[in-house]
């Protein structure tokens, strides 16, 4: 029994001296918000190692390459309030935007193909934020039982995949495919199998599924080829990132996206112009 339970009799507080409400923090938010949600708690990580407290939200918009007016927009999302003519709180807003993320707390991530890029994906800092590579999966038998950390996980063949996830705790949320392109379909299948529900997709193979499974599909020959694809154009204008034109989800039909300038666009990274 907790020491300040309410005894019978206690008199209520006045409203006046109890804590103001918590903002409501929206749950339904389009993805292309929640991936600059994503970048803007970067560039205040980023600030925040620089000693700077306060941001405008033109600095921060101008920071994470997004117009003010849709930085404001997305944060309203999270219930942030910056005061006028000062900006943002670095901290409480970062603590903000990770409770919306729930990147205070941390998720459990199980990686197939621990060749180069699944050994970087494992190296990267954004590992390191609010993400654990719990198993590991990989074919090549020599490396069966090997870790490329101290106290890492265990490099284990996808045929265990359910008794590798059944001891890791918290349970796997997310599912990263990063083996050779001919495998990726039998590792999003042993995934999908063992109950994972998120999927990142490294390959350039279209993975979907009838399972009620969200992938996110990230292609730099793709990002790079829309660059190309813009300089072919001789677009003089500077690339936008208001509509998220880079990463695929692929769960159901194209879920359609709408820019706060009216521009139209989907999940699936086709954007249309409806002027
Ligand atoms: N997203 C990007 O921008 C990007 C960049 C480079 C490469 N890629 C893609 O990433 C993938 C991996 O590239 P890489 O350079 O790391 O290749 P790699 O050959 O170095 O590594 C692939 C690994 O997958 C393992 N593997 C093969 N079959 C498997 C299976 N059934 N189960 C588990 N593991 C299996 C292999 O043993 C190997 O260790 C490729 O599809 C490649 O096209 C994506």
């Amino acid at each position: 029994m907790g020491a300040d339970r309410q005894k019978p009799g206690d008199a209520e507080p006045p409203a006046s001296a109890l804590p103001p409400p918590a903002p409501e923090v929206a749950t339904d938010i389009p993805a292309p918000t929640v991936a600059r949600l994503a970048t803007y708690l970067h560039v205040l990580r980023s600030f925040s190692q620089r000693g700077i407290l306060v941001a405008s939200s033109g600095e921060l918009a101008t920071a994470a390459g997004v117009n003010p007016a849709i930085l404001r927009k997305d944060l309203s999302y999270v219930a942030a309030n910056g005061v006028r003519g000062v900006g943002y709180d670095v901290g409480r807003l970062t603590a903000r935007i990770s409770m919306t993320l729930h990147t205070d707390s941390i998720h459990t991530v199980a990686l197939a193909g621990a060749g180069q890029l699944g050994r970087a994906l494992l190296a990267h800092t954004g590992f390191g934020r609010g993400f654990r590579v719990a198993a590991m999966f990989d074919a090549d038998p020599a490396l069966a039982g090997t870790s490329f950390e101290v106290g890492g996980p265990r490099i284990a063949p996808l045929t265990e995949i359910a008794s590798v996830c059944a001891e890791v705790e918290p349970a796997v949320e997310i599912g990263v495919v990063a083996t050779a392109d001919e495998d990726a379909r039998s590792a999003f299948d042993a995934f999908v199998g063992a109950g994972i529900r998120q999927v990142l997709n490294v390959t350039p193979v279209a993975l979907t599924t009838e399972a009620d499974v969200v992938v996110r599909q990230v292609d730099l020959a793709l990002e790079l080829q829309v660059l190309a694809f813009q300089a072919s154009r001789g677009t003089t204008q500077a690339p936008r990132n208001d509509l998220k034109i880079s990463s695929r989800s692929d769960v159901g039909a194209p879920r359609e996206v709408k820019a706060a300038d009216g521009r139209r666009g989907n999940a699936m990274g086709e954007e249309t112009v409806t002027a």
